[in-house]
């Protein structure tokens, strides 16, 4: 098969790939604002008004499980008003503990965001506008009137010079200019914007350092992405995903089950001669109902979110973050992701028979309007191999220049001379040149073909160079354009795969380079020659084989596959309808961090497994605590169940009770941190956490409570 075969968008499977070198290397973290996953003591004192602010029954009710433990509290706490007992006393009062602990993890949880929201809220500083009047590309005299930010309405041009503040999200329509996107970003290097790119995004809050930029205005007053950021990062938009709903309906379901359990106790109990009191059917109801994965619960996905932003990612919803903890497929651009992506001109090839100087000067004509880094490297390397500097006015003739497009694969000029001629010329994927070749009645020498694949199965991009003119239409020659395979990429992948995701490398580029450097990089599966839409057709193909796909995206043509897509990923960068298609947005605009949102994502749902498991696991040791308690008096027998050898039957209810409080805030750091996770088989994670979560939460309570037994209880008089 020839590179010229216009091929379309097949999914080719990847050559076979020898096995790689199998490690734990290469997975770079992400840089980090703050040191993730700490709890200070601090921390704990400071949200606390907030946890008691909680304790309000209209919030509490969201949270059944920890609900009930509210209504227990007041009941016993009525029980201890009535009769007076230092039983009661206590456990009233380890029930009020138990819902407190219960709220402090969600606010600390919280408050970690609040923390962030506040340094964002001083890039949103009231600034002014220049509102431009009207605007035409290319005029100079820029005639404004100064009007607050905050009354900018989409579809508005603004005049941002050097020093001042973009007041605005929007795209830049005019100029180029470096914008410092610390305040957003936190990364002090400042960043290239320019009119008609796939850099053109600009946010509002960042400062112009140099030049002037024209941006059209995209967003409304109060909904800017300043605005929705420190909304998310303070929680303000939080709602529960699908996943948490589910949980914690299974979750309400066991308390609606206990509840009625408990409540039939008491007429057997009675029956058996051990009729039980209020406090002691509350204490036996608080230990069998899952109060511990209810109370980290909302903590644990606040915390998910949190570590995104640690990582420079906003996602738009907790959804988003779930999702990326269960997908599989991920597609990965081949341009910049698995590539370096600053592909280059590496050396001008002439067909036999055609002067190098001659193809160098089509190249660079085809190249003069081209901001593509492939572009400007054409033009480069014409000078440094040639010397050829740019044109001056009216060398060109009439010029209109085509610009390069995803579709056409091709860019170029048509130069209208004064007899009425013209002459074309155009570079470009191979395959297209071609076609415009022989479209035209011309031929592709097989010497193009052969250089051409020559470069491909190299893993480079060739580019066909071809003009036409008043005498004919030929082919001059081939570009080649180079581009490496970044470092610790396919250590990478191949940790992927151990969780069981698939890597489908996408890339406009043809079929040959696209398997060379699918085979290098060690990805599963490539697209080649794709379209914007082909990207589309493909997602929506994974999903209907039930696949969740990730991608991530920039360009406007990016925009229908970031919206498809389960986790669409856009580029800070990037166009604002990427931005707005996307579910999240990459403050860093590396394309490689889709690998770490993956693993973000994949660590959120398993600490949420990891202590589901533990709570559940964790109520068995206190019923052997509590039921004998309850009935030895009437069953002596059961007194055998008291393996733990507790000092009495209250001591063993409230040793119980203190346990069931206090490991709520044992357990708020790893809620907050994530458990540790290495990248393994769903089935080696599931063992690895049966045997730390399962196993651990079944025993750790049977030395906890011994230990309270032992200690506290022993000291606080009418427990003996
Ligand atoms: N500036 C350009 N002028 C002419 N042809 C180009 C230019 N840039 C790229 N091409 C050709 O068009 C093809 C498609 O480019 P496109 O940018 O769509 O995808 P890509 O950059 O190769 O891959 P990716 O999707 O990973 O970014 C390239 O493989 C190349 O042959
Ligand atoms: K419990
Ligand atoms: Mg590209």
């Amino acid at each position: 098969m020839s590179l010229l075969s216009p091929k379309k968008g097949a999914v080719h499977d990847a050559p076979q790939l020898p096995p790689h070198a199998a490690g734990p290397g290469g997975r770079g973290g992400g840089h980090r604002r703050v040191a993730a996953g700490l709890l200070e003591p601090r921390m704990l004192l400071s949200s606390l008004p907030e946890a008691l602010r909680k304790l309000r029954p209209r919030t509490m009710v969201k949270n059944p499980v920890l609900f009930v433990v509210e209504v227990g509290g007041v009941l016993t706490t009525l029980s201890a008003v009535m009769h007076a007992s230092v039983f009661a006393w206590v456990i009233s009062g380890w029930l009020w503990l138990t819902v407190v602990f219960a709220n402090l993890a969600e606010a600390v949880a919280e408050g970690r965001g609040r923390a962030q929201a506040v340094s964002l809220r001083r890039a949103r500083t009231d600034t002014t506008a220049r509102l431009l009047k009207l605007w035409r590309p290319y005029q100079q005299d820029f005639h404004h009137e100064v009007i607050p930010a905050s009354e900018l309405r989409p579809l508005d041009c603004v005049l941002v010079e050097a020093g001042e503040i973009i007041p605005g999200d929007g795209d830049v329509i005019g100029g180029v200019a470096s914008v410092d996107e610390s305040a957003i970003t936190g990364e002090s290097a400042p960043v290239i914007r320019a009119a008609a790119s796939d850099h053109s995004g600009v946010t509002g809050g960042t400062r112009v350092l140099s030049d002037r930029l024209v941006v059209r205005i995209t967003s409304r007053p109060g909904q800017t992405f300043l605005d929705r950021m420190i909304a998310l990062v303070e929680g303000a938009t939080r709602q529960k995903t699908p996943n948490e709903i589910a949980l914690s309906m299974l979750l309400t379901s066991l308390t609606i089950i206990f509840v009625m359990v408990v409540v039939a106790i008491q007429p057997m109990a009675s029956y058996a001669g051990a009729e039980q009191s209020t406090v002691v059917l509350v204490a036996l109801l608080v230990t069998l109902i899952p109060t511990t994965i209810g109370a980290l619960l909302s903590a644990i996905g606040i915390a998910g979110m949190d570590r995104l932003v640690q990582r420079n990612v906003l996602a738009m919803s907790g959804r988003a973050v779930e999702a990326a903890g269960d997908v599989s497929t991920l597609l990965l651009d081949k341009t910049g992701t698995i590539t370096f992506g600053n592909r280059r001109a590496a050396a001008f090839l002439p067909l036999p028979g055609v002067d190098p100087l001659q193809l160098a000067q089509a190249a660079q004509v085809s190249s003069l309007a081209d901001e593509t880094p492939e572009g400007r490297s054409v033009v480069r390397l014409a000078k440094q191999e040639y010397g050829l500097d740019l044109p001056s006015e009216g060398a060109l003739g009439q010029a209109t220049f085509v610009p390069f497009s995803a579709q056409t694969r091709m860019s170029g000029v048509d130069m209208r001379w004064q007899d009425g001629t013209v002459t074309r010329v155009r570079k470009g994927a191979a395959a297209s040149v071609a076609g415009w070749v022989t479209q035209s009645g011309g031929t592709v020498p097989d010497d193009a073909a052969r250089t051409a694949d020559a470069i491909a199965a190299a893993g480079g991009t060739p580019l066909l160079v071809a003009l036409e003119d008043a005498y004919g239409i030929a082919v001059l020659g081939v570009v080649h354009l180079k581009d490496v395979v970044k470092p610790g990429i396919r250590e990478r992948f191949a940790d992927l795969r151990r969780m069981g995701i698939r890597t489908v490398m996408v890339t406009g580029d043809n079929p040959r380079t696209a398997a060379a450097i699918a085979a290098e990089a060690g990805v599963d599966d490539f697209l080649a020659e794709a379209t914007p839409e082909d990207k589309l057709a493909l997602i929506r193909r994974e999903q209907e084989g039930g696949q969740l796909v990730a991608m991530t995206g920039d360009g406007t043509n990016d925009a229908p596959a970031l919206a498809q897509a389960d986790v669409g990923v856009a580029m800070n960068t990037g166009t604002s309808a990427a931005k707005e298609a996307g579910n999240m947005v990459d403050l860093d605009s590396n394309p490689t961090k889709l690998l770490e949102i993956v693993e973000v994502g994949k660590q959120l749902l398993i600490t949420r497994g990891a202590l589901t498991t533990f709570s559940i696991v964790n109520d068995v040791a206190k019923y052997f605590a509590i039921i004998p308690a309850m009935f030895a008096g009437a069953y002596p027998g059961l007194a055998a169940l008291n393996i733990m050898g507790l000092h009495s039957a209250r001591s063993a209810v409230v040793s119980a009770i203190i346990f069931n409080a206090v490991i709520i805030v044992a357990l708020i750091p790893l809620a907050l941190r994530g458990v540790r996770y290495t990248p393994s088989s769903a089935a080696d994670l599931l063992r690895r956490n049966l045997l730390v979560y399962g196993a651990g939460g079944l025993v750790l309570p049977f030395v906890g409570i011994k230990l309270i037994d032992l200690t506290v209880v022993q000291f606080i008089p009418g427990l003996g």
